[in-house]
């Protein structure tokens, strides 16, 4: 291949990287002795579902006020759909719907007309949609029902019901949403889940803060792990699952004959519900089928075990000295 190719080769690749829905660099917000972003970079690729988790205190607020430009960075960068923020807010945010703590209703007019007047804000809404987009954001998030009450006597749930719509009253190419299941009942929970499946089915990049690691291990296809202000981790949660605590589980009826002998060579193991659970620090799965083989246990099956969202949550939050701010 010619110097040539070679360079046109690589222009190509250059170019066809796909630029992320958001990107940070060195991300840092501190406020008066408080550091509550700090050093975070954080990459969330088009089309994703990432999950920002952390525990209460850990800057993932923070950190999604500074993606949306609502909050400036002490230092560090932020880009949104490939642009800075917030110097590009005007251009970006149509594009971006985000449901942010506090979102400023009016008290005295119905939900379905404080959508109207969200709408109507809409650089991108053309006049003659807005009736129809109104009308399906409030079915969508289920509150067609309570669409003619007045703000002032919706629950929270409804409240927040009311955020989320707002979030939905155009297509989006990036929907930012932070606790969106606070405050909502079990239909509530399920709904929101039910958009942010339909969202990501039509290619948005959705961003969601929660401290339910169900829902997010339900929903999302990317985690961030906040702790104390700090990224701990982030990428693919199959990826992450995978990496996390390596097991195998052993369905055995000899279990403390297996017990006795993986402890004699070193591999830890304890006794679960669904099995014989061998952790694979410093090991092999064959290996520990050859302990238990040649120390005379029947091994009816082995399968290797993923760690749940929550057990790698604890992993990384749960640190030493942890002094979460709960
Ligand atoms: N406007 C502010 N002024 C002073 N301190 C703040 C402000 N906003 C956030 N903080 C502090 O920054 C840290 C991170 O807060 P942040 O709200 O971003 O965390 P969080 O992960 O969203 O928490 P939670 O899960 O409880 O909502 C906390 O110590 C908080 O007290």
């Amino acid at each position: 291949m010619t110097s040539a190719s070679l360079v046109e080769q690589e222009v190509g690749a250059a170019a066809a990287a796909p630029t992320p829905a958001a990107r940070t660099r060195g991300l840092r917000k501190v406020y008066g002795s408080t550091v509550a972003v700090d050093r975070v970079d954080l990459e969330v690729p088009e089309g994703a579902v990432l999950g920002m988790l952390g525990p209460n205190g850990s800057g993932k607020t923070t950190t999604i006020r500074m993606l949306l430009g609502l909050v400036r960075p002490t230092s560090g960068e932020v880009e949104l759909l490939g642009r800075p923020m917030p110097e590009s807010a005007g251009i970006t945010l149509p594009h971006v719907g985000a449901l942010v703590e506090g979102p400023g209703f009016h008290p005295f007019l119905s939900g379905r007309e404080n959508l109207r007047r969200c709408a109507s804000a809409e650089p991108l809404m053309a006049s003659g949609s807005i009736r129809g987009a109104v009308s399906e954001a409030l079915e969508r998030v289920g509150l067609s029902h309570a669409a003619d009450r007045r703000y002032r006597g919706y629950s929270l749930g409804m409240k927040q019901r009311m955020g989320l719509a707002a979030a939905l009253l155009l297509p989006r190419k990036l929907v930012v949403l932070d606790e969106p299941t606070n405050g909502l009942d079990p239909a509530g929970t399920r709904e929101v889940r039910k958009v942010i499946g339909e969202l990501h089915a039509a290619g948005t990049t959705v961003i969601v803060s929660s401290h339910l690691l169900a829902e997010v291990e339900a929903t999302c296809t990317h985690v961030a792990v906040l702790h104390r202000g700090s990224v701990v981790a982030q990428g693919e949660l199959d990826e992450l699952l995978e990496a996390g605590s390596p097991a195998v589980v052993v369905s055995t009826p000899d279990v403390q004959l297996a017990l006795d002998s993986l402890r004699d060579n070193g591999i830890g193991a304890r006794s679960e519900q669904d099995g014989l659970v061998v952790d694979l620090v410093g090991t092999t799965a064959p290996y520990v089928v050859r302990v238990l083989v040649e120390s005379g246990v029947a091994v009816h099956e082995v399968h290797r075990r993923r760690a749940g969202l929550e057990d790698l949550f604890a992993q990384l939050t749960e640190s030493e000295e942890s002094g979460d701010q709960e």
